[in-house]
């Protein structure tokens, strides 16, 4: 698939860093570090913007190297971009450690999904049908 991007950074597009990764990463594009405290959150720029194919969504993921080494995560994980999204693209980085993190210019922040989707309309019924679920859920399966 090919999907029309503007490179408004200085860095190379996301790649994918391996021949079969479902996510290609993406790199924060800032003109200074940002420095985020525990807890706090950060709308982190890219420089890129793209023209995702209809009937297609971009899903933007957490990388779980950042996640696991420092606590870093996305707050709308995973965020979504849609097909008739203009902007530049966004990452919502937030700091779940208990230690102060630099995002540093040109880092790996997170990485990018395109997935197909479906666009549906209502169909509005006074009856669902039945199943063995029914209404059970959130652990309501294994207990006796
Ligand atoms: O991590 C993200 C999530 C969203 N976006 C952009 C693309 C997306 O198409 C748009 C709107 O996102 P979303 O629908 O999640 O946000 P909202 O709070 O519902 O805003 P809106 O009312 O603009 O849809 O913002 C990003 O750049 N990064
Ligand atoms: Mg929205």
């Amino acid at each position: 698939m090919q999907i029309p991007v503007i490179n408004t950074s200085h860095h190379p597009l996301p790649e994918y860093q391996t021949a079969h990764a479902a996510g290609m990463d993406v790199r924060a594009n800032l003109t200074a570090p940002i420095t985020l405290k525990p807890l706090q959150r950060a709308l982190v720029p890219t420089g890129l913007f793209l023209e995702i194919p209809v009937g297609y969504e971009m899903q933007v993921r957490p990388r779980s190297g950042l996640a696991y080494k420092h606590g870093i995560g996305l707050v709308n994980s995973p965020g979504t971009i849609d097909a008739d999204y203009r902007g530049e693209l966004k990452v919502l980085l937030v700091n779940l450690s208990d230690q102060e993190f630099v995002v540093q210019d040109g880092e790996r922040i997170a990485q990018l999904v395109v997935a197909r989707h479906e666009t549906v309309q209502w169909q509005a019924v006074e009856t669902l049908t039945e199943t063995a679920r029914g209404a059970g859920g959130y652990g309501s399966t294994g207990v006796h």
